[in-house]
């Protein structure tokens, strides 16, 4: 976490994308508006991306749009893209190349459910290697002799970067223990700071070996002899978040891996709706729901802003922020607490706009 950037602007790049990041990124930025003194001016730097954007002028992630994030932008806020589920020649996933281009190699996902509202009490961060594994995405395919067809993915971990994200979760982790000590409110009680290292070594000995031994070299350095260290093949980790959700503080994950059980912790409360992320590295910032572009609900209205309100909240906390970070968070549980405004992901009848008013007013 970064200290408080001493500066009078604060340049945000915008990049709502696709689907419903054009509904809930305007969101976000009418509740960092709304901050007043509480943070630097925000200059809001609206950006192109997506599948919309290629589709228009032929590519997902114009060179503009990553100079301008290089030179001119102190953080960003990504919404949302819909990219296809086939290969069309030209496409890349334009989220993907940004946590590339911007070196953003770790993914932190809290999951935390609020007190006082249905659901199991969670209290987790995932934190998740956003550069490589099958994230490099080579690919090949060739036709065999019988006509049928072989395809090949490459997937690679390396020590560099299964060391910096294993050292990401364990400061987390320290953090956390020391937010907890300073009266941090949560509905689970964690008693000692916990890292659990997520891999499926039992059957990918070289590739998940490599990140294991990696990140529990990391966890034997003197300064984190306070964190606890426990491991969790990937799919028995599913198994255990959703029965006792509650044991887990912060747990590190190859990329993939990381994106699957993310999405799978925030059935834990309630909805992808209100899971926020960061994409960080050690020169810039990107906050990002992280949920998609949800073709199902796209201009109904009803998309929750949540999750990207909460990576707002994220990404000030992450630059030093943390007072107006704090404000934001507890509007939101307020709203969330007070359960007036839902949108229908949480069973209720708001719209999109209901519920940012909502958490506007109880700013
Ligand atoms: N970071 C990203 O930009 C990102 C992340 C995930 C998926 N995607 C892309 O999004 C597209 C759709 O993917 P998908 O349907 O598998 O996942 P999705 O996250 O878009 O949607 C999954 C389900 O969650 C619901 N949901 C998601 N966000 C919500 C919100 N804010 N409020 C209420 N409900 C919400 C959707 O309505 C849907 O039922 C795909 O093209 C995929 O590639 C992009
Ligand atoms: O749809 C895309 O272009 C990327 C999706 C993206 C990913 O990292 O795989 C999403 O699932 C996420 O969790 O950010």
């Amino acid at each position: 976490m970064a200290a408080a950037l001493k500066r009078s602007t604060l340049r945000l790049g915008m990049i709502p994308a696709d689907g419903i990041g054009k509904e809930v990124l305007p969101a976000a930025q009418r509740v960092l508006e709304a901050l007043g003194s509480a943070i630097p001016r925000v200059e809001f730097v609206p950006l192109l991306a997506g599948w919309e954007e290629f589709n228009k002028n032929g590519k997902a992630l114009p060179e503009a749009t990553i100079e301008t994030l290089k030179i001119e932008c102190d953080a960003a806020m990504f919404g949302s893209v819909s990219s296809p589920s086939h290969k069309v020649p030209g496409y890349s996933s334009p989220i993907v190349a940004l946590r590339k281009h911007l070196d953003l190699y770790a993914n932190i996902r809290p999951v935390k459910s609020v007190q006082g509202v249905d659901g199991k009490p969670v209290d987790m961060v995932i934190v998740r290697e956003n550069t490589e594994c099958l994230y490099i995405k080579k690919e090949e395919i060739h036709d065999n002799a019988d006509g049928s067809k072989v395809a090949y993915a490459t997937r690679q971990i390396t020590s560099y970067a299964s060391s910096r994200i294993g050292r990401m979760a364990y400061e987390l982790a320290l953090r956390r223990q020391a937010e907890r000590e300073a009266g941090a409110s949560s509905s689970v009680h964690h008693s000692q700071p916990k890292v659990t290292i997520v891999h499926k070594s039992n059957v990918l000995s070289v590739t998940d070996g490599l990140f294991r031994e990696t990140v529990r070299a990391v966890s034997q350095e003197d300064k984190y002899k306070s964190v606890k260290t426990e491991e969790q093949l990937v799919d028995s980790m599913v198994y255990r978040m959703f029965r006792e959700p509650e044991i887990f503080d912060v747990s590190v994950a190859p990329n993939l891996y990381g994106d699957i059980i993310s999405d799978g912790a925030a059935a834990l409360v309630g909805s992808l709706g209100v899971v926020p992320s960061v994409n960080a590295g050690d020169n810039f910032v990107m906050g990002e729901p992280v949920h998609g572009s949800a073709p199902d609900i796209e201009g109904k209205g009803i998309a929750n802003p949540i999750a990207s309100i909460r990576s707002a909240a994220l990404l000030l906390s992450h630059l030093g922020y943390t007072d107006a970070a704090a404000k934001i968070d507890t509007a939101v549980d307020n709203v969330l607490r007070e359960g007036k405004y839902r949108t229908p992901d949480l069973h209720g009848k708001s719209t999109t706009e209901e519920v940012t008013n909502a958490i506007l007013k109880a700013l």
